[in-house]
């Protein structure tokens, strides 16, 4: 199946059925390690949206959810300060999942676990729908969850967006040569 956005072609890489799966074993995997837990999962949005939704379904252990927003300050001296917008739950000593769309650099999740540091959690893993390993700029050991490694090519639905469209599209398909 094929879609032209534009000049740009794309080709499906995921189907709907194929991401349902592998997010549902991904949802198993964490009901296992966290069966004695109260973890809090944290979608950073606006990309998680679908895979947060579709997670959180099959999550079967109790646990709290939130949504946060990364906001960047550019200071003139100063390296970027990044806060995250919108936790709304006391992080001390709790076990908190990232879940995040796409792993592409790194960059934003790096902010993310940033942003993090402070809060006195107890333990910090990181669910990611997608990871592109040849793009990716860090190491991230708390990276556990990986729902598929895929290649560079840009990619859109379920949640990833290009110039802000096509989040709604339940399937996932990657930009081919015209
Ligand atoms: O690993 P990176 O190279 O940093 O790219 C990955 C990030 O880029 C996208 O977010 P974006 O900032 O575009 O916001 P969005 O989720 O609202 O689309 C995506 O949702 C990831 O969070
Ligand atoms: O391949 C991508 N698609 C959509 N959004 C993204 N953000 C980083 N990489 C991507």
């Amino acid at each position: 199946m094929n879609m032209q956005i534009g000049e740009l072609k794309f080709e499906i890489m995921l189907t709907s059925a194929e991401i349902q799966q592998r997010v549902n074993s991904l949802a198993a995997e964490i009901n296992l390690a966290y069966s004695d837990k109260t973890p809090v999962f944290i979608g950073v949005l606006n990309g998680c949206f679908m895979f947060m939704a579709d997670l959180m379904k099959e999550i079967t252990v109790p646990c709290e959810m939130s949504f946060v927003k990364l906001a960047s300050y550019e200071g003139t001296n100063q390296a970027a300060i990044t806060e995250l917008i919108g936790v709304g739950i006391d992080l001390k000593d709790r076990d908190i999942i990232i879940v995040e769309d796409i792993v592409d650099t790194g960059k934003s999740l790096m902010h993310t676990l940033d942003a993090l540091s402070h809060v006195g959690a107890r333990s910090i893993q990181i669910a990611s729908l997608l990871v592109k390993p040849t793009c990716v700029e860090f190491e991230f050991p708390m990276l556990t969850y990986v729902g598929f490694e895929i290649s560079r090519e840009f990619v859109v639905g379920y949640g990833l967006d290009l110039d802000g469209k096509w989040r709604n599209l339940k399937d996932i398909y990657k930009n081919v040569p015209a």
